[in-house]
């Protein structure tokens, strides 16, 4: 089941993005054995339209027929091991694409949460975006590893 991260901003460097590399990096390499990954990042750059635009633009990123979860504060929050069993599930089920949607600073658009499969928050607080790119990169990863057995989740 691939994964596809579409992401308002683009980001070349920086901290946040060597961790993003590191843990879809970590996630390929854990997830092949599982059939998950490997995992893309899609960004998108809206220049004018504020959020509408920015929906567009990542709707157009979702392959076909993809489960699609959006990152929202005001979403269902999940532990770990629920997030890691909802994507062994979709992979179970025969679904071969998950897409997941950050937005950019005004949040996402009404076309683009009616379209998701599920609101997911990292909590009620609202983190940078690409702290919310980070977040995600890190809990596949975990999610990966709750799957494979390995030690890396203690929880
Ligand atoms: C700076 S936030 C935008 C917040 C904006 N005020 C709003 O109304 O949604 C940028 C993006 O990061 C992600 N994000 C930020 N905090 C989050 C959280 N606690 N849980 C899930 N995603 C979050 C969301 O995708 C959000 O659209």
């Amino acid at each position: 089941m691939r994964i596809r991260i579409c992401a308002t901003g683009r980001v070349r460097g920086g901290p946040e993005a060597a961790l993003i590399d590191v843990y879809l990096t970590r996630f390929g390499r854990t997830g092949r054995s599982l059939s998950l990954g490997p995992a893309e990042l899609h960004e998108v750059e809206a220049k004018k339209g504020g959020a509408a635009e920015e929906a567009r633009l990542l709707l157009r990123g979702v392959p076909d027929g993809a489960r699609l979860i959006a990152l929202d504060e005001r979403g269902r929050q999940m532990g770990s091991p629920d997030f890691a069993g909802l994507l062994a599930g979709w992979r179970d089920d025969g679904i071969g694409d998950v897409a997941f949607a950050i937005g950019g600073a005004e949040g996402h658009a009404p076309e683009l949460r009616d379209r998701a499969d599920l609101l997911l928050s990292f909590g009620t607080m609202v983190w940078p975006h690409m702290l919310a790119r980070v977040m995600l990169a890190e809990q596949l990863y975990r999610a990966a590893t709750i799957l494979a057995g390995s030690p890396y989740h203690k929880a």
